[in-house]
C-alpha cells in the first residue's frame, strides 16, 4: 500500500453547467456574460477543435473536412481536448458551451471525466432567427453558409435535442427565450445562475 501524510490528495470538486442550444442561438454571448458576472470558466468544444485545426495537429485535417459538413467530431477527440483545458485551468466552475451534441458525447464524457452537470442551460431559438444571426456573424467560418447551416440545424434536431429532451425529464434543463434581445436573454439567465448559488450547486 502506498503510503501518505493523511492528506486527501489533490482533487478538484468541479461544477459543470452545459450551454445547449442551435447553432447561431447565442451561446457563446452568453457564456461571456455569465463569466463576467459569475466567475465561471467557459470552454466552447467548437472553439477548441477550431483551436486544433489552426495548429495543424494530427486531427486538424479531419476535425475541419467534419465541421465543413456540419457533422459532430468523434468523441474522444472533442472530450479529450474538453478534459485537458478544465485541467489548464485554475477554476472549479466550468461552462461547457456547445457541449455535449450526442448521446456519445455524453457517454464519453462521464467516462473519461466522472462528471456529472449540474444543470443545462438551453437556449431556444427558432431556427429563422438563428439563420439571420449566423448569415451576419461576420467571424469569417466556413460553416456559416445556407448549405452547412441546415446540416447543422438537422444534427441538432435529430442529435441534440432527444439530449435536452432526456435532461429535462430528469429536472436539470432550465430553458431560456433565446430569440430576445441580448439584454433580456442575460437576466433570464442571471436569475437562472442566482438560484443556483444560493442552492450551492
Ligand atoms: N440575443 C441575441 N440577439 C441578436 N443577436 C444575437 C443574440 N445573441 C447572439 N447574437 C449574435 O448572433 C450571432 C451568433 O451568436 P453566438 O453567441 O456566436 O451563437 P452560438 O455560439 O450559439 O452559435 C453573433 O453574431 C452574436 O453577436
Ligand atoms: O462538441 C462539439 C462542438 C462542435 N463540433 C463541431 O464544430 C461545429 C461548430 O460548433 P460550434 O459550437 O462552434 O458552433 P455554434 O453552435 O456555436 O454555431 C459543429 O457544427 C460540429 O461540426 C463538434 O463536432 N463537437
Ligand atoms: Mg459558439
Amino acid at each position: 500500500m502506498e503510503e501518505h501524510d493523511g492528506r486527501l490528495p489533490k482533487q478538484k470538486k468541479v461544477k459543470v453547467v452545459f450551454v445547449l442550444g442551435g447553432p447561431g442561438s447565442g451561446k457563446g454571448t452568453v457564456c461571456a456574460k455569465i463569466v463576467e458576472q459569475f466567475g465561471y470558466s467557459h470552454l466552447s468544444s467548437g472553439e477548441l477543435l477550431r483551436k486544433e485545426i489552426k495548429a495543424g495537429s494530427e486531427h486538424g485535417t479531419m476535425i475541419q473536412n467534419m465541421m465543413n459538413e456540419g457533422k459532430l467530431v468523434p468523441s474522444d477527440i472533442t472530450v479529450r481536448l474538453i478534459q485537458k483545458a478544465m485541467q489548464e485551468t485554475d477554476n472549479d466552475k466550468f461552462l461547457l458551451d456547445g457541449f455535449p451534441r450526442d448521446e456519445e458525447n455524453v457517454r464519453t464524457f462521464e467516462k473519461l471525466t466522472k462528471i456529472e452537470p449540474d444543470f443545462i442551460l438551453f437556449l431556444d431559438c427558432p431556427e429563422e432567427e438563428m439563420t439571420k444571426r449566423l448569415l451576419s456573424r461576420n467571424q469569417g467560418r466556413e460553416d456559416d453558409n445556407i448549405e452547412t447551416i441546415k446540416k447543422r440545424f438537422r444534427v441538432f434536431q435529430e442529435s441534440t435535442l432527444p439530449l435536452v429532451n432526456y435532461y429535462a425529464s430528469k429536472g436539470k434543463v432550465r430553458k431560456v427565450d433565446a430569440a430576445r434581445p441580448v439584454e433580456a436573454v442575460f437576466e433570464s439567465v442571471k436569475t437562472i445562475f442566482s438560484s443556483a448559488n444560493e442552492q450551492g450547486a
